[in-house]
């Protein structure tokens, strides 16, 4: 089966050009000048005139089915994964969990029990190690020896569930260093916050906005901070931190990234457009939509402006959305009348190539940017470059083919994820994706879905290939 999507503008990490995109089977066999034709026979055209053609879109941190605050993620991996390929997010990697007490193999495979047969597009796993003691450490090794998973999320928020002390982190650090996998961080004093939380809740301060009052800048920064020291006791190991939302904490990735350190971060569409007084403080119940963590920052100072300067800088390498949805009913409404029984999570993982195309569209981002940071860099942080990420000969065959003269308007009653509310309610993009073919399959076209449960493959990944 050959496929030939035509006259589109290519665009790539590089630069831009008008091409024709050869695929054959599963994978890109060339990308063509036009006036070229190619001597095999075609099974099907698409024109992509007036059309960018990118790398399908990997979001690098999601979380289906999420055990967290006393209910699940309301995205199974089938409908979590549907709803990405809609977005034209051909790839999605999930944090597998080690919960504490638990053994690391078997939380993997749970993993891989829930995901077998069930997903729409590729996918691979982090693992979140919630119990760092001296089998977990062992595990690490095999992991990324035998079982394609490279990298290892560690918490400094949330006592008691995931959280990991600094000699526990430092210990996988050593351990990162060793076998090369990357260390992602949840950057956040945990210790502190719940204290804030705890004076918060005893002067009767329950609404949804006092998650985020209590969960300010400086502890964010904070433990970026310490987290970014503790990686250079371990001798330079690499270092990620997940859903970073403040400019102070910014501030500390940026310093160590000119000392030529291997810190790198990402940040995600909701801090980009939201906000702690506009969404989380929103009159009654309503904020526990936004009730994530890190949380949704004041628009009164200029975490915005800063995010989308680290974005052009690369300060921030990546857009992932961090996408844990949970309905409002039902799950965010363990929260009524007690902010900190809020389960934390926003549910976007439909809508992040279009929100990051927005910054395009609004003069915040190139073109290029755009594409490194939803498809490229994710693929070469993450080891699956040059497999995903980018459209040349022998990458597989995902390819978003997108409009820039489209309309997409967000909203509960248009998307596609198990969630009873948007996050984004409303919000007009202009742009839309328009075809998006997955291993060289076509699975949304103008809005239909042709895809499948169960056609998504597991992606054993390699190391970083992204380290200074
Ligand atoms: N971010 C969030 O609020 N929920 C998902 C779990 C995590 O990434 O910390
Ligand atoms: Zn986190
Ligand atoms: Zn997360």
């Amino acid at each position: 089966m050959s496929l030939l999507v035509k006259g589109g503008t290519v665009v790539g990490p590089t630069g831009t050009r008008v091409a024709d995109v050869l695929v054959e089977g599963e994978k890109i066999v060339a990308v063509l000048d036009p006036s070229y034709t190619p001597r095999i026979t075609v099974n099907e055209v698409i024109d992509a005139a007036g059309k960018y053609v990118i790398p399908g879109g990997i979001d690098a941190h999601t979380h289906m089915e999420m055990p967290f605050g006393g209910t699940s993620a309301s995205d199974t991996f089938d409908t979590g994964t549907r709803a990405a390929a809609y977005g034209g997010t051909t790839t999605i990697i999930d944090f597998a969990i080690q919960r504490t007490g638990e053994v690391v193999q078997d939380g993997l495979a749970a993993w891989h029990a829930k995901t077998a047969g069930e997903c729409h597009i590729d996918y691979a796993f982090h693992m979140i190690l919630g119990g760092v003691d001296a089998d977990a450490l062992k595990a690490m090794d095999r992991l990324v020896a035998d079982e394609g998973i490279t990298s290892f999320k560690l918490f400094m928020a949330y006592p008691g569930v995931f959280y990991s002390d600094d000699g526990q982190i430092l210990r996988a650090m050593q351990a990162a260093r060793e076998n090369g996998a990357l260390i992602m961080m949840h950057a956040e004093n945990g210790i502190a916050i719940d204290v804030l939380v705890q004076q918060a809740l005893e002067r009767g301060e329950t609404d949804p906005i006092y998650h985020g009052i209590t969960r300010p800048a400086a502890l964010e920064a904070e433990a970026t901070n310490r987290a970014i020291a503790l990686a250079e006791v371990a001798q330079d190991c690499p270092l990620y931190i997940v859903h970073l939302s403040a400019s102070q904490a910014l501030a500390k990735v940026a310093e160590a990234r000119d000392q030529g350190r291997n810190v790198f971060a990402e940040t995600c569409p909701q801090y980009l457009y939201l906000t702690l007084e506009d969404q989380l403080g929103a009159p009654g119940f309503e904020g526990a939509k936004w009730v994530c963590s890190t949380p949704l920052r004041s628009k009164h100072e200029s975490h915005q402006r800063d995010l989308w300067k680290g974005l052009r800088n690369n300060d921030l390498a990546i857009v992932s959305t961090d996408h844990c949805p949970f309905c409002m009913k039902d799950q965010k409404e363990l929260g009524l009348g007690d902010f900190s029984k809020i389960p934390n999570g926003i549910g976007g993982v439909e809508h992040r190539v279009d929100l990051v195309f927005q910054g395009v569209v609004d003069g915040q981002l190139s073109l290029e940017r755009w594409v490194e940071t939803i498809a490229t860099t994710p693929a070469r942080m993450f080891g699956l470059y040059p497999r995903k990420g980018i459209v040349q000969p022998g990458s597989d065959a995902d390819l978003v083919i997108y409009d820039p003269n489209g309309a997409t308007r967000i909203g509960t009653a248009t998307h596609h994820m198990n969630m009873d509310y948007s996050a984004y309610e409303g919000v007009e993009i202009k742009g839309r994706v328009g075809t998006v073919i997955s291993r060289g399959e076509v699975i949304v076209a103008d809005g239909n879905y042709h895809g499948r449960k169960g056609r998504g493959k597991f992606l054993e990944r390699g190391l970083s290939s992204y380290l200074i």
